[in-house]
């Protein structure tokens, strides 16, 4: 089943074309991560995809409905995970996701259960009476992955997600949204750091608003043992000129 559909979207802030003619779908149980350096279009694409912006070029179908003629029942099955941590550091894990769990018209006893839900599969169900400043860095991303569950959405969007945390909570992140991947869900992951991709994994190599490739993370590496082979193959195709190490 498809989860999400891109196709012939094209994006401009006034004459600088941020997406030209993107197409890519991603099916539901997949994992995708959306390969592109600083300025490849990435954030751009993700705020299409939230309808943050509207473009009149291409489709964006999630779940089978067209974001543009179905906004509300396309959104509704979109769960996202911004670059930007959105938290209130002052209140417990649960009180946060109580209030995002209203946004959706959850409340009661259904919002605990929901919230009960995600929190588990996060690994994160012993902090829920936590306040949110006492959490490291790693578990406050878990817990903004968790919010962005509470819904039972189809699509999950993470722009960038393991920014600034260290290498133990990056592997822990990595490896919960690659478990929701196997559960059923389709992710899209923004990302440019390749050694958090698996060589099952589907990978969209996009620079400068193109894509420049989308295939198995293994096919892209060329048979060149994972991580190394999909960084090489990676800065070959966006670092254009600069020397890749052998
Ligand atoms: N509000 C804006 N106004 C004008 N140009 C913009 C705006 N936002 C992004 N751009 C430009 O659009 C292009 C794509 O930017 P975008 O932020 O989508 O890339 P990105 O892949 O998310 O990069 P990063 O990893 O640095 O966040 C870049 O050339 C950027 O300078």
């Amino acid at each position: 089943m498809i989860g999400l559909e891109i196709s012939h979207v094209s994006y401009s802030y006034g004459s600088r074309k941020a997406l030209d003619d993107v197409s890519f779908s991603v099916a539901a149980g997949r994992f995708c991560a959306l390969l592109g350096p600083n300025g490849a279009g990435k954030s751009t694409l993700f705020a299409l995809l939230t309808r943050l912006i509207v473009t009149g070029e291409g489709h964006i179908g999630v779940a089978g409905f067209d974001i543009a003629r179905a906004p509300r029942a396309a959104l509704a099955r979109i769960g996202v995970v911004f670059q930007q941590p959105t938290l209130d550091l002052d209140m417990t894990v649960r009180r946060n996701l109580r209030y995002f769990a209203g946004l959706h018209g959850l409340s009661g006893r259904p919002a605990g259960l929901a919230i009960d839900a995600a929190l588990a599969q996060l690994g994160m169900a012993e902090r829920a009476d936590e306040q949110v400043r006492a959490l490291n860095g790693g578990h406050r991303r878990r817990m903004e992955i968790a919010r962005a569950l509470i819904h039972g959405p189809q699509i999950l969007l993470l722009d960038e997600p393991t920014v600034g945390l260290d290498a133990a909570s990056r592997q822990a992140i990595t490896d919960h949204v690659h478990l929701l991947a196997e559960r059923g869900l389709a992710v899209l992951w923004a990302t440019h750091l390749v050694d958090e991709i698996r060589p099952a994994d589907q990978v969209v190599v996009l620079h400068r608003g193109k894509v420049l490739s989308d295939g198995g993370a293994e096919d892209l590496a060329g048979g060149q043992g994972g991580g190394h082979g999909l960084a090489k193959a990676f800065l070959s195709m966006t670092a254009e000129g600069r020397e890749v190490p052998a």
